[in-house]
């Protein structure tokens, strides 16, 4: 089943059919909205609005717990997330889409992970992108005839406010490719429930280190987006009508990720955070 996290500017999915609005609670807490859930031609799609609708949840305080638990419930097993962001490459200007394979997190005020005391576990993120689904959106940016570019890294920043000029040029000379707010801890969590990862990167602005486009404009990004945001839905349309529609087992293993982390003994593990990890590490605990 195919899952959907729309950032900035997608706050639904035109194009499901037999699409409903649907609550779904988690013990995690309050995800950013409810649930969209329809069909593209018998595959079934779960939305869900990053931010929620009408953009309430900055990226700090966006229950990235929950959405994914969420995603979980409803049976999710690959997830592509569509986010605006800044690009730290000359070459990668506004209306591009990047099909980013690696993540540095500079996060700091978030939780970010399932795990902790009384059930700890430790998941590999070397390769936080699972490379069958990028093949697939890769296909469908390449059937709609839009400007992609496959890899990059991302920078994934605490934010609400933009980088610095020395932030953004230290985040270049990482070599990083763009930059936004909300890819971490989601990369992390997805591959703790064992869910498929990838993230469709929608070039908004340069950030502010191009000495052309100076400082990062927020009227700009909304224009940008606006202007954009018919193409990122009809990547995720072509996407969803081209994707097989059994789950296709991750070459990196991405959906079997829990398979040897958990370190915890049973016989010390905490029963009420185990409770919670019903759904995220079901596979593994009903067995
Ligand atoms: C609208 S500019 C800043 C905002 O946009 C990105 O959000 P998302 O990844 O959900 O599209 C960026 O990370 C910031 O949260
Ligand atoms: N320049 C930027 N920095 C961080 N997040 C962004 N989202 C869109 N543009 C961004």
């Amino acid at each position: 089943m195919l899952g959907v996290i729309g950032g900035s500017g997608i706050y639904d999915l035109p194009g499901l059919e037999n699409a409903e609005w649907k609550t779904v609670e988690s013990p995690w807490g309050t995800p950013s909205d409810q649930v969209r859930i329809g069909e593209v031609d018998g595959l079934k799609v779960v939305f869900l609005p990053r931010h929620g609708r009408g953009h309430v949840y900055s990226p700090t305080d966006i229950n990235y717990h929950a959405n994914i638990d969420v995603m979980k419930r409803c049976g999710v097993t690959d997830l592509v997330s569509v986010s605006a962001c800044g690009s730290l490459k000359e070459e990668l200007a506004p209306g591009t889409f990047v099909l980013v394979e690696q993540f540095i997190d500079r996060t700091f005020a978030r939780p970010k992970s399932y795990f902790g005391n009384g059930c700890v576990a430790h998941v590999s993120m070397a390769y936080p992108v699972s490379p069958r689904l990028i093949d697939h959106v890769e296909a469908a940016a390449r059937a709609e005839t839009l400007a992609y570019r496959r890899g990059g890294t991302y920078l994934a920043m605490e934010g609400p406010q933009f980088s610095s000029l020395a932030e953004s040029h230290m985040y270049r000379s990482w070599g990083c490719d763009v930059i936004g707010m909300t890819n971490m801890p989601e990369a992390k969590l997805a591959r703790e429930a064992e869910i498929c990862y990838a993230t469709i990167a929608m070039v908004t602005d340069y950030d502010s280190w191009h000495p052309e486009h100076g400082e990062v404009d927020i009227q700009a990004i909304i224009k940008v987006l606006n202007d954009n945001a018919h193409n990122a839905q009809r990547l995720v349309a072509r996407l969803a009508r081209d994707l097989p529609r059994e789950h296709e087992p991750c070459p990196i293993g991405s959906d079997t990720a829990l398979e040897y982390a958990l370190m915890t003994a049973p016989d010390k593990r905490d029963p009420a955070l185990m409770a919670k990890l019903d759904a995220v590490a079901g596979r593994i605990l009903n067995r």
